[in-house]
């Protein structure tokens, strides 16, 4: 079989850009046919198209309070020094509460401002103003009013809005599937007796949990050894069952690294190779009008594919934007070298000294997933810089929320297996 050496170092937002482009071009960003479901089951799912009130809500004139309804001219001049007397039935009648308000009647009174002088009768001894205390028909929604735009992720409160609109089922985007092929005959499973030269195949799990995390259905499937005409029948079947194929290393130029020849047999192989440090070998391309993505191997390589190349994708194809990632100022803590021509995304740790954030490099190999554990954020180092000095403000963007890694203690110096069960 020809071995693959074919490898470009195209910047990241070019690539980005180019198969974005070419995926919106070929149709494979958009949603799939959209699913009816119960509102009740729809947290965290994407509208797939505007949702109306059926119904107004509150559908009648309701009662805001426990009290007695009455007809506010008849209340007219009503004072402490000049009390109202008003007869049930006639004058006003007993309501709780979400009651509807009877016909001939426009205010409530709370019962705790009624005396009761008979069974008949209450006295009451200040005016009611014309629909004090009601909840009129349409306060909260109108029929026919817009309650949820399309492409909108569906919150607890949204659920409660569109039931009270009086609809209990509604079309939200179907969740794109993704098929997961792990590929290496050096692979085995988790808990499997390992002899040297095994790998844990580890990194499908992380894959499946990012895509569940954007929304996506994972479907992975079983260990694909490194043969060319196995990983192709696998590659064909996949792409059938899913709308996103991503296969998870032989990405590079090794004498078993497939991926990119199977693309470009099977499709359109868009890019291979982009310009970053780690993920330099991701292979961008398409098959059967579907995204596919050659994930490389190394686990933080894979990770941070994952987040540049699939996180958008699976958001366009819900009709949304992946949601802004947010960042801190922070001061390196120490001098940081990084090669020029490849933007560098370097894991970091941050911790509070004083009035200043600083961030401290983590080890940068790309089969560290422990840096990737251990993160509190990443910094880029652009294409164009060869990396940072000591005490310079960066940029880092947060893997957890800031108040959180601010509680962190920063420790420098080598590693300490006491210092982590101090921290526990
Ligand atoms: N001549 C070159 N060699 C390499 C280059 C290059 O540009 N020229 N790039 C290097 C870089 S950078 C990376 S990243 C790796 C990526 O290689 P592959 O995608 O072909 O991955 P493999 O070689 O099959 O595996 C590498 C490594 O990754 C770990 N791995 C793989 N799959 C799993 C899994 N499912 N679970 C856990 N860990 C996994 C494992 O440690 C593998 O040894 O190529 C360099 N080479
Ligand atoms: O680019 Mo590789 O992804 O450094 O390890």
């Amino acid at each position: 079989m020809k071995r693959d050496v074919y490898l470009n170092n195209q910047p990241l937002e070019e690539a980005l850009e180019n198969f974005m482009r070419f995926l919106s071009e070929e149709g494979a960003l958009t949603a799939g046919t959209p699913e009816t479901i119960p509102v009740e089951e729809a947290l965290d799912r994407i509208t797939a198209g505007p949702i109306y009130a059926r119904i107004s809500s509150p559908h009648y004139n309701a009662s805001a309070m426990d009290g007695v309804a009455v007809l506010a001219a008849k209340t007219t001049g009503a004072s402490e020094t000049s009390p109202r007397q008003l007869k049930v039935d006639q004058d006003f009648v007993v309501v709780d509460t979400g009651d509807p308000i009877p016909p001939d009647f426009d205010a409530v009174i709370m019962i705790e401002d009624v005396n009761y002088p008979d069974n008949e009768t209450i006295e009451i001894m200040a005016e009611a103003s014309p629909w004090q205390h009601v909840r009129l028909m349409g306060e909260d929604i109108v029929a026919a009013e817009m309650i949820l735009p399309g492409n909108h992720k569906i919150k607890p409160a949204d659920i409660g809005g569109v039931l009270a609109g009086g609809i209990t089922e509604i079309a939200v985007h179907a969740r794109p599937k993704v098929a997961l092929m792990p590929t290496g005959t050096e692979l085995v499973q988790p808990g499997s007796e390992l002899k040297p030269g095994d790998i844990i195949e580890y990194n499908t799990g992380v894959l499946a949990a990012m895509v569940r995390q954007w929304g996506g259905i994972p479907i992975r499937r079983e260990i694909t050894v490194d043969d060319y005409d196995l990983l192709k029948k696998t590659m064909l079947s996949a792409v059938e069952e899913a709308d996103i194929l991503l296969i998870n290393a032989g990405s590079s130029a090794g004498r078993e690294d497939f991926t990119s020849s199977l693309i470009s047999e099977l499709g359109v192989m868009v890019t291979h190779g982009v310009a970053i440090k780690p993920g330099k070998p991701t292979i961008l391309g398409v098959i059967k009008g579907k995204p596919v993505i050659g994930v490389p191997g190394y686990p933080v390589s894979a990770i941070l594919c994952m987040d540049l190349f699939l996180k958008p994708i699976i958001y366009r194809k819900q009709g949304l934007l992946p949601p802004p990632v947010a960042k801190t100022e922070a001061i390196v803590s120490r001098k940081l070298v990084s090669p020029l021509g490849l933007e560098e995304f370097v894991q970091v740790k941050l911790g509070r000294v004083g009035e200043k954030i600083i961030a401290t490099p983590i080890s940068r190999g790309a089969g560290v997933i422990m840096s990737m554990v251990r993160a509190d954020g990443m910094l880029r180092v652009p294409r164009t810089s060869e990396g940072f000095n000591a005490a310079e403000t960066v940029q880092v963007e947060l893997h957890r929320p800031l108040d959180e890694v601010l509680e962190t203690t920063v420790v420098i110096g080598s590693h300490d297996i006491a210092m982590d069960v101090r921290g526990d």
